[in-house]
């Protein structure tokens, strides 16, 4: 998906809202333990009562991994049932990958080509030659960690390098990279008062913002100091959605907390008109 097919999509659906597919068998209603599969039967009923309030998913693969090949399997059918059946959503997947650039290109393969994910994110800290790998593949977006919403993000990201935070740095640096204008960055919601510096080195770049709801960042914030013109904001929601109910109708209960969120974008959306 192109960057102008997601900001129509945005338009359109009045949502920068991206839920987060974060499934832990512990935590979803226990009728669902004994389907087959039971993570994609979960994901399948949350995605149907949702699809029509945001524009993007994110699974985070830890969860998925986490089951091993059967986990493996689920993300594989949850990511072709949304290529199949809901083709204007963009697909993220939380992988936080990187490493030498054959690697990379490898990693690449596997969430575009063999999965097709149309983004990825990705740790910049080995460097261009960890990251210009995927950014050669057209239409596909690389999500670079910036400044991140836990707390232990102040342990380097904010450190002086060269008399800038080494979050500043991969911004500015990024920017140079061949293919940079498929570039997005994760930036926390639990560091809103960031925003607009960021928003000074990188005005368009579309921001993958997490943390808001079970990690306290609030979306108002973020919207005031990190929207662009062309809105450059896909503000995920995992537990906060996905978890409202563990009963019978927890899909019903997710899709009421997507559109509390959804609602709330609609009021900043217009405030850009
Ligand atoms: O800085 C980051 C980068 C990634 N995440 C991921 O986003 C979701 C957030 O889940 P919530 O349940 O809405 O808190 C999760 O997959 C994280 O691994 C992040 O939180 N912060």
């Amino acid at each position: 998906m192109t960057t102008e097919q997601l900001v129509a999509q945005i338009h359109k659906k009045q949502s920068f809202l991206c839920i987060g597919l974060d499934v832990d068998l512990t935590k979803i209603p226990q009728h669902l333990l004994k389907e087959e599969d039971p993570i994609f039967a979960f994901n399948k009923e949350i995605i149907d009562a949702t699809h029509h309030l945001c524009v993007a998913y994110k699974p985070n693969t830890a969860f998925y991994e986490a089951y091993g090949i059967k986990g493996w399997v689920s993300l594989e059918k949850t990511i072709k049932y949304l290529n199949t059946n809901y083709p204007d959503i963009f697909t993220i997947a939380d992988a936080k990958r990187g490493d030498i650039g054959n690697t990379s290109t490898m990693y690449a393969k596997a969430f575009f080509e063999d999965l097709g994910f149309d983004s990825v994110t990705v740790a910049p800290y080995m460097g261009k030659d960890s990251v210009e790998p995927f950014l050669a593949f057209k239409d596909k977006h690389t999500i670079l960690l910036a400044l991140t919403s836990n707390a232990g993000a102040f342990d380097y990201q904010t450190k002086l390098v060269d008399n800038k935070e080494l979050y500043k740095q991969v911004l500015v640096t990024s920017k140079t990279y061949k293919g940079a204008e498929n570039l997005m960055y994760v930036v926390g919601a639990t560091k809103a008062e960031y925003l607009s510096e960021i928003r000074q080195i990188i005005p368009n770049s579309f921001l993958l913002v997490p943390g808001v709801g079970a990690q306290g960042g609030n979306l108002a914030d973020v919207c005031k100091y990190g929207m662009s013109s062309n809105v450059g904001l896909l503000i995920n929601s995992s537990r906060g959605i996905i978890y409202a109910s563990n009963n019978l109708d927890f899909a019903n209960a997710a899709a009421q907390k997507a559109q509390d969120l959804q609602k709330q974008m609609k009021i900043e959306l217009d405030k850009l008109n």
